[in-house]
């Protein structure tokens, strides 16, 4: 078993560390944040995530699993380092590098024994080298240190089960002894491992996410045109979903994609791309169709009032950018708010685990429950597909609104059985009743 650091505890550093200690290695999580460190040393998560909690106090309590602000504590003993800083957006669409390179000084200021430090954070085709030369530009101690690429790929509210049960894990290593160093930490995961280069590797992860993206957006073009031409876009995406070249996987139809990497990503890829002057015009596409589809979202409401929805009472159900997380980076939810709220329209929100936006805008009145929500309002958008609004009893809401009108923006509400209830509802590429 490994003694191993990890650097950075947000959705993939405190995930991974978690698990790591759950298969047997001794593991340290660092961060800056104190209040965060503090929390998770008392078996907290900062973050909301199915299973974390469980995990993260039994492997404290076997002193597997350790938490500090102190990079030279934490690497004392490491062989291993990872590293899963963010990698947010910059103003050019860039990825913005400053917390690897941060965490790259970190360790070269640090550590004290040979060390396989391994990216794990999503980073621009050549990071890896660029960590390797910050590394051993301001290497103290006289160590070895390899950088091995090994992106991630879990998703949100579903992080433990990925890491447990993942598709695939790359490794790209130019040391093999380092790659296979990597491959034996995981190995008790079972999961099938893929061998490559560093650039390979960090190509793999962009690549994947930029593809899953623009099957969405594909998907949500054809419900767009699905909607004129009285197709169920449902029917279509199981239609050809069950051709297993093409898979059913990431064909839900909706008000388009977010999250702290689908957005960021595409575009750190298109931005690589035009650097290198490459065409990449299917990921540009595939962004200004997500930035279009929730606009039409709020249209397609605005449209139910022709054109006014000035003093007008709406519910969002859902703020988080999908269901089971808390995290609300990049979700359709804040830009739909923003704009109705321009519009004058008055919001109410509910989600079950989000209680905050992140930003003060007195007019917005947060709810405790869907009843409370949809209260007296003249219409209702359902914007993250929460399986507590899927089990709603929509017979027994029906008496709160003032209009029942019903927007689903995630298709996950049956118009059949709610339209039996009085419900009016409408969902994205599907026409209630055809004209
Ligand atoms: N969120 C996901 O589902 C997901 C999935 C796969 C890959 N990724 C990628 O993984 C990376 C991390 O994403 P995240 O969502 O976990 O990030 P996050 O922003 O939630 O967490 C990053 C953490 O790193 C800490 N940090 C920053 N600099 C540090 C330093 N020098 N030393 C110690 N701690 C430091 C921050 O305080 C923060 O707690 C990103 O590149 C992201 O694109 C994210
Ligand atoms: O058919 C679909 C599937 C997803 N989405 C939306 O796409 C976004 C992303 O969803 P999902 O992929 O489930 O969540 P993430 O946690 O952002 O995970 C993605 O991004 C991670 C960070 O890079 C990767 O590790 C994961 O493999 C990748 O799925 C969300 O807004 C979803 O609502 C759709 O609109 N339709």
């Amino acid at each position: 078993m490994t003694n191993v650091a990890v650097i950075g505890t947000g959705y993939v550093g405190l995930v991974t560390g978690v698990v790591l200690s759950e298969i047997g290695h001794t593991v340290t999580c660092i961060d800056i944040d104190e209040k965060k460190v503090e929390m998770m040393k008392q078996g907290k998560s900062p973050i909301y995530e199915p299973g974390l909690d469980e995990l993260l106090v039994k492997n404290i309590s076997k002193n597997r699993l350790y938490f500090t602000t102190n990079h030279k504590e934490a690497f004392a003993n490491s062989e291993i380092v990872l590293i899963a800083v963010g990698t947010p957006q910059s103003e050019s669409g860039a990825a913005d590098l400053q917390y690897i390179k941060q965490a790259a000084k970190d360790i070269a200021h640090n550590v004290t024994n040979d060390t396989v430090v391994v990216v794990k954070s999503t980073v621009p085709i050549g990071t890896n080298d660029l960590v390797e030369n910050i590394i051993q530009e301001n290497l103290v101690a006289n160590v070895k240190v390899d950088v091995v690429s090994n992106p991630e790929f879990l998703r949100e509210g579903h992080a433990i089960h990925d890491t447990f049960h993942g598709d695939r894990i790359a490794i790209g290593a130019e040391s093999k002894e380092a790659g296979d160093k990597v491959e034996e930490l995981f190995a008790p995961l079972n999961v099938p491992i893929v061998r490559t280069n560093r650039r390979s590797a960090e190509m793999i992860k962009y690549a994947a996410n930029a593809f899953l993206a623009v099957k969405i957006s594909y998907i949500n073009q054809i419900a767009n045109l699905c909607e004129q031409l009285g197709a169920d876009v449902d029917a279509v995406a199981d239609g050809i979903g069950m051709d297993h070249r093409i898979g059913r996987a990431f064909l839900n139809a909706g008000l388009g994609y977010g999250g702290s990497c689908f957005p960021k990503d595409t575009e750190a890829l298109a931005y690589l791309a035009r650097e290198n002057e490459v065409d990449l015009s299917i990921v540009e596409a595939a962004i200004l169709a997500n930035h279009r589809q929730s606009e039409m979202f709020t249209k397609k409401i605005i449209d139910k009032f022709q054109g006014n929805i000035e003093g007008k009472t709406l519910a969002i159900l859902g703020v988080a950018f999908k269901p089971n997380t808390d995290d609300i980076r990049e979700a359709p939810s804040l830009k739909i708010i923003s704009s109705l709220l321009k519009q004058g329209a008055k919001v109410k929100v509910f989600d079950p685990v989000v209680k905050d936006l992140g930003y003060i805008n007195p007019s917005i009145e947060y709810c405790d429950s869907v009843s409370d929500c949809i209260t007296d309002v003249d219409a209702t958008l359902l914007v993250t597909e929460w399986q507590e609004f899927i089990d709603c009893d929509w017979e027994a809401l029906i008496k709160y609104p003032k209009v029942p009108l019903l927007l689903d923006g995630r298709n996950a509400l049956s118009i059949e059985r709610l339209s039996i209830f009085g419900w009016d509802i409408d969902r994205i590429g599907i026409v209630p009743k055809l004209k």
